[in-house]
């Protein structure tokens, strides 16, 4: 009966507003993992002119990974179970085959076992769903990852409605969605780029309370759940898009910039207040023949000039981007622990 309620966006506005107390009802942060002692180096403020200090999303996405795989090895000696992440991937996008290929070997490294479904390109939506009700139903699968993009006939809000909301690590689900966005609520899963680059901000030991915080980009699975997590940790948080006006103006008010459009060097260094932090998360390719795939990867933001004038930024690649992964792995870890009720 509650798969049916979850089944897709339509049915929320027939959820009573019982249900919806019940759905709603607080649910606690997750608690956060004490920092190791080869933890990274606390930030230093920097004078404006100095090299920003590079925030290393590999070595950070290490030391998470080591720490999943510690609780993985606990998990299975107390319970005798792993947990299991299915990912299905429709069509033959180049980039996404390779996003799942490295989700698959980065499950293996850590003890998560993981499923794997590939449908071609015309398949239906029923076919996408069918595969989701038989991994919601299977005890073995505690997350389902539905690659995104899918071809364009397909409906992702009704896709990504299906998935069982305690199975959606990627809290791309309206209600994990909505919980975000409400006060003193939260989510079962923080969508796992933005909560990489949080992660990133806290281990790193930049402040976030009362700072000013801009998010260029909205998209529902980046800019919009950044923004959303800025303001949840006490940030003022403004969001920049394709109609602002003054993107420039407005970026050099922040000391916090977190950078999710998907246009090559589109942050210049007149955007950034001296001193401020940069997240890039932009993944943009670009030509280059010296490269053995024939391009190599660039951020949205001019690396070149902000880290003269940040105190802080992310490289691309090896900033948010093994971050993702690594966030996807903790929650998978989360949610398998809940079934369990391992603490
Ligand atoms: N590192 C990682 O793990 C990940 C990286 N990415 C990368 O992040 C980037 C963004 O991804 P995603 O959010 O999915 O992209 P979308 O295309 O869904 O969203 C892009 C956003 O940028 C805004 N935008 C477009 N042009 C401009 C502009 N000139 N000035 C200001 N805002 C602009 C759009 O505004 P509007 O809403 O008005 O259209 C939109 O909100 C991509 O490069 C992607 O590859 C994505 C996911 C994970
Ligand atoms: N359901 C779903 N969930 C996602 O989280 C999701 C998705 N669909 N669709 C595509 C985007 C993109 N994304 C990235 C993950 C890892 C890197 C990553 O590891 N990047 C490396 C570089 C990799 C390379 O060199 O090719 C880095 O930045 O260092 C990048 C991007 C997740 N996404």
């Amino acid at each position: 009966m509650i798969r049916s309620r979850f089944s897709g966006t339509d049915d929320l506005e027939f959820i009573p507003s019982c249900v919806y107390d019940l759905i709603f009802r607080c649910h606690p942060p997750p608690s956060r993992q004490p920092i190791p002692s080869n933890s990274v180096p606390t930030l230093a403020a920097t004078d404006s002119g100095a090299s920003a200090k590079v925030i290393d999303g590999k070595l950070v996405s290490k030391q998470v990974k080591d720490e999943v795989a510690e609780e993985i090895a606990t998990m299975k000696a107390a319970t005798g179970h792993v947990p299991g992440l299915a990912v299905i991937l429709v069509g033959s996008r180049k980039d996404s085959q390779t996003y799942v290929r490295n989700k698959k070997k980065a499950c293996e490294a850590v003890g998560i076992k993981s499923f794997e479904v590939n449908l071609p390109e015309d398949a239906t939506e029923e076919e996408v769903i069918e595969h989701i009700s038989e991994f919601n139903n299977d005890s073995s699968v505690h997350g389902i990852l539905v690659q995104l993009p899918l071809p364009r006939h397909m409906n992702e809000e009704t896709i990504l409605g299906a998935v069982n909301i305690e199975k959606d690590v990627d809290g791309f689900h309206p209600l994990n969605i909505g919980r975000l966005a409400m006060q003193r609520r939260y989510p079962l899963f923080v969508p796992c780029t933005p909560k990489g680059c949080m992660e990133l901000l806290h281990r790193y030991g930049v402040e976030i309370k009362g700072k000013r915080a801009v998010v260029i980009g909205r998209s529902n699975i980046v800019g919009m759940p950044a923004a959303l997590l800025l303001q949840k940790a006490n940030a003022t948080v403004s969001i920049v898009h394709s109609n602002t006006k003054n993107p420039e103006e407005i970026t050099r008010q922040a000391d916090i910039v977190i950078s999710a459009v998907g246009v090559a060097n589109l942050v210049r260094g007149s955007w950034i207040k001296p001193g401020a932090t940069v997240i890039d998360v932009g993944i943009n390719p670009v030509d280059d023949a010296e490269s053995p795939r024939g391009y190599r990867l660039v951020g949205d933001v001019c690396y070149e000039e902000v880290s003269k004038i940040a105190s802080a930024i992310t490289p691309v690649p090896g900033g948010v981007g093994p971050m993702t992964i690594a966030m996807l792995l903790s929650n998978t870890l989360e949610s398998a622990k809940r079934a369990y009720n391992f603490k």
